[in-house]
């Protein structure tokens, strides 16, 4: 494990991989705690209400081990894809665990996907099981019929349409279930990224995936555990953010975690939240952060003192937030940096010393990162260049799944190729400069145009769309779709609204254009392709 130490260097010099042969991320993050210490407090759960229940490693250990069991009793077993689709709760640890504990594949699914985004991932996937709760059981109804793989839903609210009871499941389930052999470099996580081009597209991880973030972990939250460290991100476990960054590498450490419904993120709800639970280290996004922001004098309206650290990632932080998380918050920002196929590969910690305004830190050891050349050479000094991370890794992803197309396109020989440009200084911090294609970065999540478009075209009024970043002060960029109406279908505000409307709910609640421009056409190569760097000019 990462130790503090007192410069860069020495953190680098002492550390070595240890990753065993035999390893199972379930047994790891409930059992491990569950027999050490089996009252310890795992998830912190808040209601809408504001009460709190209290998970153990214990409760964890016993509720992953019937669920697995309930999950075996109907064939469902290794190297199968379990569907995870609910708010950050116990729950989704326990779902987690279970699937690893049965040699399968956890698939997480964020809260805020419509109907089209759960069909894709989850046929993509051929999911054979969902754990979900009632609100997931709205967005299933009406795509159920079109996935004939998915054969066991289980809902927490009970059952109906075609869902399981999980209470009723899971109390047939045997709490000493034996969880099965897996090795560190057997598959067990996939989590959907959105690519340049194309649909997203499933990046399949293996167990020693979460002993890969452990040294990240430890330099953007500025070396837990320590007596009495609690941990928060508003964002949702399904993602790497949430799931990778904060809750697994937590639990591996008997850090206990703040489960929170998903509720649209509120600066002094947020504050108050880190003032009323004493959490110590938070996971922000830049994005969250730059909403703090619209909080005058913090610290005078609420007693922070227990917050020790805020770690972000997901987008470029910049200088300005740092400095004004240094002076409004008395922090300094664990900045970080990673993909979901290789993530958390660079970081910045205060206790080090490694951390600069407007940079997202240093190659966190054990992992070689470089900014190369599309030669692939090495980039000079301050030269811009693509941030390239070298295999193997334990967080390196093993594949996309059913793409090996597009897996053979992310690696140039063993450097793993991320698409994002930045520049190294003269003391070896890596500056983020930005993308050269068309991903769009918006609130710290990764959106692909395709999906977007597709979903646009489905809409009735729509003949063609094409979607575009475009630069935000708050969220980095916004997405913006350039529409050509169909003929009958007038342009209006109404019916902007309604499209909006249409991607929100369909699609994802995170993708919608929040601007939509209506054009009579749109630029075009000679081979009928869309130029979207010329909407991307006109912004
Ligand atoms: C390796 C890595 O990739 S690390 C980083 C991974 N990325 C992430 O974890 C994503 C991080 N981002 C976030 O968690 C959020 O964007 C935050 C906390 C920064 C900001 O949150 P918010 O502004 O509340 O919402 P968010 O951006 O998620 O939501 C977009 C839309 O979802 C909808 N939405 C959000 N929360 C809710 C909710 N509880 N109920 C219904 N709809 C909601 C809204 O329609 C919102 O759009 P609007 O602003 O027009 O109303």
């Amino acid at each position: 494990m990462l130790q503090a130490a007192s410069t860069y260097d020495a953190l680098v010099a002492g550390f070595a991989w240890s990753i065993p042969k035999r390893y199972n991320i379930g047994v790891d993050i409930c059992d491990r705690w569950a027999t050490r210490d089996p009252g310890r407090a795992a998830i912190l759960e808040v209601s809408a209400e504001g009460g709190i229940a209290t998970t153990t490693f214990a409760g964890l250990r016993d509720a992953s081990n019937r669920l697995a069991s309930a999950l075996s009793g109907r064939g469902v077993g290794t190297g199968d894809r379990i569907a995870v689709l609910l708010p950050q709760s116990a729950a989704v640890v326990i779902a987690h665990a279970a699937a690893y504990k049965l040699g399968a594949i956890a698939l997480p699914l964020a809260g805020l996907f419509g109907p089209d985004a759960l069909r894709y991932r989850l046929r993509d996937a051929g999911a054979r099981a969902l754990i979900t709760d009632g609100s997931g059981l709205r967005k299933l109804a009406g795509i159920r019929a079109g996935l004939p793989d998915l054969d066991t839903v289980v809902s927490l609210d009970g059952a109906g349409e075609g869902a399981l009871d999980y209470a009723a499941l899971a109390a047939g389930g045997d709490p000493a279930f034996e969880p099965v052999v897996t090795e560190a470099d057997d598959p067990a996580l996939m989590i959907y990224t959105s690519g340049t081009t194309g649909p997203a597209k499933g990046a399949l991880h293996a167990h020693r995936v979460l002993l890969g973030h452990l040294p990240g972990w430890a330099m953007m939250h500025d070396f837990p555990p320590r007596p009495g460290d609690l941990m928060w991100t508003p964002s949702d476990w399904a993602w790497a953010g949430g799931l990778l960054n904060v809750v697994m590498p937590s639990l591996h450490h008997g850090v206990p975690v703040v489960a929170q419904p998903h509720a649209r993120f509120a600066p002094e709800a947020a504050l108050g939240l880190i003032q009323d639970l004493g959490i110590t280290n938070a996971f922000l996004p830049p994005t969250a952060l730059r909403m703090l922001r619209s909080v005058a004098k913090p610290r005078e309206r609420f007693d922070l003192t227990r917050l020790r650290n805020i770690a972000s990632a997901g987008e470029a932080l910049g200088p300005e937030t740092f400095a004004w998380a240094e002076r409004e918050l008395g922090l300094t920002i664990g900045e970080a940096y990673g993909q979901t196929e290789c993530n958390l590969v660079l970081a910045a910690c205060r206790e080090a010393g490694v951390a600069r305004p407007g940079s997202t830190g240093r190659p966190v050891p054990g992992h070689r990162v470089a900014i190369l050349r599309p030669d692939g050479s090495e980039a000079d000094i301050d030269e811009p260049g693509e941030i390239c991370v070298a295999r193997p890794d334990p967080v390196m992803f093993l594949r996309y799944w059913n793409q090996p197309e597009a897996t053979e396109r992310k690696f140039s020989g063993d450097w793993m190729l991320t698409g994002d440009q930045a520049r190294r200084d003269a003391d070896g911090y890596v500056h983020f400069v930005g993308r050269e294609d068309d991903l769009i970065t918006s609130a710290a999540y990764r959106i692909g145009p395709t999906e977007i478009e597709d979903c646009l075209g489905s809409h009735l009024a729509v003949a063609l769309a094409a979607v575009i970043g475009k630069p935000d002060a708050l969220r980095t960029q916004i997405v913006k779709a350039f529409v050509v109406l169909r003929p009958g279908f007038p342009p209006s505000e109404a019916l902007a609204a309604e499209i909006q409307a249409f991607v929100r709910e369909r699609l994802s609640a995170h993708e919608y254009p929040r601007e939509i421009a209506f054009r009579e056409n749109l630029p075009m190569t000679t081979t009928g392709k869309i130029i979207r760097r010329q909407l991307r000019d006109e912004g």
